[in-house]
């Protein structure tokens, strides 16, 4: 079914997305993709989101530059060459600028021009039934023909702590963006961002670096093998690790908002809830996420306002009439990864447009059946983790009859690649059918391993026809040959 021209209506566009990051831009293209169909994508910040200006693309870019100088300093030939103590900041800080392109976004408007979506700048909110205002320099009343998604991600969580908000502690945003590097530091929280964030700031020479997590360890959704491996590095590293401990109290005498990435004033004072004190001179809220449905006008089409939204597997936000409202990515709810947004967003887009030219919902191309125990995830910590699906503890909890296989990562390609290559890998199988459920590798630059896991559990392949995927000699893979022999009879 074609559309008419918006020229006739320029306020009413077939599809309307409610946040340019990489969800929103997925859902966009695969809405309109081979069609005349129009789309709207509204955006009150940078378009490419969270994503390419604060969180995925500049704290990789950030990590990357020590695993290199690790792995030369590992390398015999290219050892003798090295002299420097570390990386050199500066230059790490440009590489990351040079990914965030000092935060201006035209090459991704570009993009969205090219691929045809009309990009808007501002801050959209649902209004009722297929309407959003969007309000900014240039306020519109916008109408949609066949969908609204919502696709606004989310925000970092800031306990309410006594004194910490008072306090300017940086969120994620700064960290990713730093511009000065805190002699002393606490990270709160233990989750992938408070891990990797430790990283980088002790690779860039933050001297003191105090891990703050509540939880009995860091990590507490991977293998927990996996998430001591990290925390014993981070020991051997001179980062204070401290689980099960709560922040109190925080105290700030000289707050100051200096900007993004500079230490926002002076000294702190953190009281733990042993009663201690530490001394730092910023402080990393690293404690989760908010889903950003504070000001979108939920209310308006009968959801609570600011609640948290569930979707079904055609990514229709439950609770609303009809199916013309969608959420993508973050924002709804499921796996808060880049890659599993876009996911989401390719099948809600494909959704948009089978429904948009009546054709059936038929296949599994139309449900987002990955977000259901196949997520994938690399945490780019000191070890890499690299996992896919269950751990043995939620197979375990989801009803799975489990057999672990589990071996180090000792392999020829390893100690090829690296001197000191070192690592740790479980399968997790499904005793009724033979398969993978799940796969968690840690170590050395494990991160590229976990695809083959993905595909494994995702195709439902049976290990007896896994024997028969021979791994390349000689390489780090042929742990997959060590893992299968492991239950030979
Ligand atoms: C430090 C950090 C590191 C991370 N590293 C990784 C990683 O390595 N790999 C990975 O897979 N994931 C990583 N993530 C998670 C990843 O960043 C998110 O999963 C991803 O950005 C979600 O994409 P999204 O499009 O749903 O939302 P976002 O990227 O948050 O984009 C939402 C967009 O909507 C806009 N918006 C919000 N409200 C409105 C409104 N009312 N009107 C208009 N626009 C609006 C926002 O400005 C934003 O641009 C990391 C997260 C953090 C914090
Ligand atoms: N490489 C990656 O894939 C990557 C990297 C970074 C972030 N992410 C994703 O981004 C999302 C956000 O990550 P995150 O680490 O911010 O959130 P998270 O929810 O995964 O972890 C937050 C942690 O902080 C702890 N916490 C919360 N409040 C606390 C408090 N008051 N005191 C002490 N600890 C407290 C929680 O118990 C939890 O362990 C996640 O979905 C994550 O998977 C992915």
């Amino acid at each position: 079914m074609r559309s008419d021209t918006s020229a006739a209506d320029p306020d009413t566009y077939d599809v309307i997305v409610l946040g340019g990051g990489p969800a929103g831009e997925n859902a966009a293209q695969y809405a309109i993709a081979g069609s005349d169909r129009t789309v709207a994508l509204v955006e009150h910040e940078l378009v490419g989101g969270e994503c390419s200006y604060w969180a995925c693309m500049p704290s990789k870019a950030l990590l990357r530059p020590t695993q290199v100088l690790a792995t030369a300093r590992h390398m015999p030939g290219v050892q003798q060459k090295i002299n420097a103590r570390g990386v050199n900041p500066a230059a790490v800080l440009a590489r990351r600028d040079g990914f965030t392109h000092d935060r201006d976004d035209t090459a991704q408007v570009l993009w969205a021009d090219a691929q045809g979506i009309d990009v808007l700048r501002g801050r959209a909110r649902l209004t009722g039934d297929r309407t959003v205002t969007v309000t900014g320099d240039r306020p519109r009343d916008l109408r949609a023909r066949h969908a609204v998604v919502l696709a606004t991600g989310t925000t970092a969580a800031v306990p309410d702590l006594p004194g910490l908000r008072a306090a300017l502690p940086w969120t994620s945003r700064d960290a990713t963006n730093l511009r000065e590097i805190p002699p002393r530091v606490l990270v709160l929280g233990g989750g992938p961002v408070a891990c990797e964030t430790t990283a980088w700031l002790r690779q860039l020479g933050a001297e003191e670096v105090t891990v703050v997590a509540r939880g009995p360890r860091l990590l507490p959704r991977v293998e927990p093998f996996a998430a001591d491996a990290v925390a014993a590095r981070m020991k051997v590293r001179d980062v204070r690790v401290r689980c099960g401990t709560q922040v109190r109290s925080v105290t700030r005498p000289d707050a100051r908002d200096t900007g993004i990435g500079r230490i926002h004033g002076g000294p702190l004072t953190v009281e733990l809830d042993d009663g201690s004190t530490v001394e730092v001179d910023e402080l990393v809220v690293a404690a989760g996420r908010r889903p950003t449905t504070d000001d979108l006008g939920l209310g308006t089409v009968g959801l609570d306002d600011g609640a948290a939204l569930t979707v079904d597997d055609h990514l229709n936000v439950d609770g609303v009439d009809g199916t013309w409202l969608y959420a993508v990515g973050d924002v709804a709810g499921r796996a808060a990864l880049t890659h599993m947004g876009k996911y989401q967003a390719r099948v809600c887009g494909d959704v948009i447009a089978a429904r948009a030219e009546q054709r059936p919902l038929d296949g599994a191309r139309y449900r987002a059946g990955a977000d259901h125990g196949q997520v994938p995830q690399v945490i780019f910590t000191v070890p890499e983790i690299a996992s896919v699906g269950h751990t043995a503890a939620s197979a375990r909890d989801a009803g799975i009859d489990v057999e672990v296989l589990e071996t180090e990562l000792e392999v020829a390609g390893a100690a090829l690649a690296r001197d000191d290559f070192a690592g740790h890998a479980a399968l997790i199988v499904d005793r009724a059918t033979d398969t993978l459920v799940g796969a968690t590798f840690v170590g050395t630059e494990v991160a590229e391993l976990v695809h083959a896991a993905t595909v494994a559990v995702v195709g439902q392949v049976p290990l007896d026809t896994l024997w028969h995927a021979v791994p390349a000699y000689p390489t780090v893979s042929e742990v997959w040959l060590r893992l299968l022999e492991t239950r030979r009879p």
